[in-house]
């Protein structure tokens, strides 16, 4: 009992993050009790810096340790654990980015011996030279950029949660001379300091990495990007909201024993318990019918191949039946490649529509039928206003079927220049970041255009802007996937999910195509079971089917890598992180693992 407590506290730490002020709220309490949580912390800074220098082969007693130290409390933590790091005999420098340094922090480090160099003029630091010109300044921030380029490690304590906004002041021009050092230009979404190993010390962030958004996982201005960091009492959003994510490296969490039964997390990520939950395993009285059937409409003259990716990737998901529409030589292959397809039209549970349909400007001979057919299913789910009046001009219930009663449909690929412009959420696009950013564009959703890197830049902002523009249940794809659909349980709430399952292997030709099956085939098993309301949340299942096809490529490409890696437990003892790199994949190679993957779950 009390291990399945455990197992479930742990569950909800590793794939839960919280906003900086609901973590303020958890800490209160303990706080109140009295509880060291920064001397917790710093134990844990400090153990972390020793089992990195021990990775590297530096004994502590030759370890050279920069701490740098804001003037708040994550400067705290830094100078507790510096003070400890240095109490063990090792080098260790503090460079003071603000005009404070935490009190007791600093008494701690100056009653080690530990040396301390100021950066701003300004500073008042008691014992420590301050009032120096400004070519002075210039020289320290020098000297500081020599030290960290000479240490075998960095501890960035500049800012944790109380950052506001982009760096600014010594902490970001700091933080920028490092970057040009190393050559890199630290601005959102450029290389990262982890492409240049051994050209710079190891980087170890406090809490956060500074600079980077803590809540809204962006990248405001420049950023240390970590090799791991260690957080503490709860994940903070942009621990697995990219692009944040990317810069934290590996994540230490400690457990500070927070109440987080009660507290809304902001971001969730999904993990296989999530995911299995979403497959159905048939009964003894299932029949074909009672297990899914999925209608695709994808494909073309043109593109065919992603007629046969999608069905194919369909039929492997668990389901009873494969329907098929499209062009003669689509056809003729889908069912070369998967017999089992039932060509034409049909009962189904889902739809997916579009994967291989070219855009309107790039139609062969064939190709604007396919678009027609679309055209004429999605106008089904337009929304007009809340009565329920479609975009036919008609009304929906009228003629027979309301938009949110049609089966669930996956807008794929070059179906999504036909999505109108408001429908329920049992409609799901699945834009990769540019796709993303025409249909944004096409809506003119901020009064404006917008490009892929603005995407890029904030990917769970504008898929979130996506899902309340549009109703549609999003998916945008990357290394850590974005879902954004709506709250089941309230419905004024969007609901966040991310997928990090992949890896890299999986940014392939057709990846996407045998994803949208996969997604039709998900939420054709939903809709088929039970009461409406005992059916997963859209999002959810549609998280689900981004989960298996992650694992699917893992599996087939036996890669290790991921978007996105669980946290270690601090004191939990240490994870088995072997590297496997893997083997290249194809999109047809994951559609093999499918039932594999499925079996990993359900077993
Ligand atoms: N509340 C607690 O008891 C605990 C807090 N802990 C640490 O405390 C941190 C939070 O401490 P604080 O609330 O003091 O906040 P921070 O230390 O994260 O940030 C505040 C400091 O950063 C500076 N700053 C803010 N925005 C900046 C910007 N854009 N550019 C440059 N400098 C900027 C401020 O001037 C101030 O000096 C956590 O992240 C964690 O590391 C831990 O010790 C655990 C316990
Ligand atoms: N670096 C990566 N790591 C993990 N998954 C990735 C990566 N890059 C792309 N993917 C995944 O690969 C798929 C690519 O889909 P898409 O861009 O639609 O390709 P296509 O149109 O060729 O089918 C998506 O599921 C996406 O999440």
């Amino acid at each position: 009992m009390g291990e399945s407590i455990d197992h479930e506290r742990l569950q909800m730490l590793r794939f839960n993050a919280y906003a900086a002020d609901t973590v303020r709220e958890l800490e209160r309490p303990l706080l109140d009790d009295g509880v060291p949580l920064m001397r917790m912390a710093a134990a844990a800074a400090a153990h972390e810096a020793k089992r990195m220098l021990g990775a590297q082969g530096v004994a502590l007693e030759d370890a050279n340790v920069v701490v740098l130290a804001g003037a708040g409390d994550n400067g705290g933590d830094g100078l507790f654990a510096a003070a400890q790091l240095a109490g063990e005999d090792a080098r260790v420098t503090v460079v003071a980015v603000g005009r404070g340094l935490h009190d007791a922090g600093f008494a701690a480090f100056a009653h080690s011996g530990g040396r301390v160099l100021v950066l701003d003029p300004e500073a008042e630091i008691p014992g420590c030279v301050t009032g120096f010109s400004a070519g002075e300044a210039g020289e320290r921030l020098r000297v500081a950029v020599d030290l960290v380029n000479q240490a075998d490690l960095v501890m960035d304590a500049m800012t944790g949660i109380g950052v506001s906004g982009a760096l600014h002041g010594i902490a970001a021009t700091l933080t920028s001379a490092l970057l040009d050092s190393w050559g890199i230009d630290g601005r959102a979404g450029s290389e990262t300091i982890q492409d240049h190993p051994g050209e710079r010390p190891l980087v170890l962030a406090v809490d956060t990495p500074s600079g980077i958004g803590v809540d809204d996982g962006t990248l405001p201005g420049p950023y240390l990007t970590a090799d791991r960091t260690v957080m503490f009492g709860a994940l903070k959003p942009c621990a697995m909201l990219p692009p944040a994510a990317y810069a934290c490296g590996k994540v230490t969490l400690v457990d500070f024993g927070f109440d987080i039964d009660e507290a809304e997390p902001a971001s969730e990520m999904m993990d296989a318990d999530l995911a299995s939950s979403a497959i159905l395993v048939p009964s003894v009285h299932d029949m074909k019918y009672t297990r899914g059937v999925v209608g695709l409409v994808t494909g073309s003259t043109r593109y065919p191949g992603a007629a046969v990716l999608g069905t194919n990737a369909a039929a492997r998901s668990g389901i009873g039946m494969v329907r098929y529409l499209g062009p003669q030589r689509a056809q003729d292959l889908v069912l070369q490649a998967l017999p089992e397809a039932v060509i034409g039209k049909g009962h189904v549970n889902a739809w997916v529509v579009g994967s291989g349909v070219p855009a309107s400007t790039d139609t062969a001979d064939g190709d604007d039928i396919q678009r027609e057919t679309i055209t004429r299913l999605l106008a089904h789910y337009a929304l007009v206003d809340e009565s329920g009046t479609n975009d036919d001009g008609g009304d929906a219930a009228a003629q027979g079927t309301h938009p949110d009663a049609m089966p669930p449909i996956v807008v794929d690929a070059g179906a999504l220049d036909l999505l109108p412009a408001r429908v329920p959420g049992n409609v799901v696009i699945t834009p990769h970041a540019g796709e993303l950013a025409g249909l944004l564009t096409r809506l003119d959703t901020i009064n404006g255009p917008v490009t892929a890197d603005q995407v890029m830049s904030a990917p769970v902002r504008y898929a979130q802007l996506a899902h309340e523009d549009t109703g549609a249940t999003v998916v945008l794809k990357g290394a850590i996937s974005v879902i954004a659909g709506t709250d089941p349980y309230d419905n004024d709430r969007t609901r966040i999910l991310l997928c990090g399952r992949a890896p890299a292997w999986l940014g392939t030709a057709g990846a996407g195509d045998v994803l949208a099956g996969m997604i039709g085939a998900l939420l054709s098993q939903s809709d088929v079971s039970g009461s409406p309301d005992d059916a997963p949340a859209v999002a959810d299942t549609v998280a689900a089917a981004v989960y298996l096809h992650g694992l699917s490529a893992a599996i087939a490409s036996h890669a290790t890598q991921c978007g996105w890696r669980a946290p270690e437990i601090y004191g939990a003892g240490e994870r088995n992180t072997g590297y496997v790199a893997g083997e290249p994949i194809i999109a047809s190679d994951v559609i093999r693992a499918i039932p594999q993957a499925i079996a990993k779950l359900i077993g």
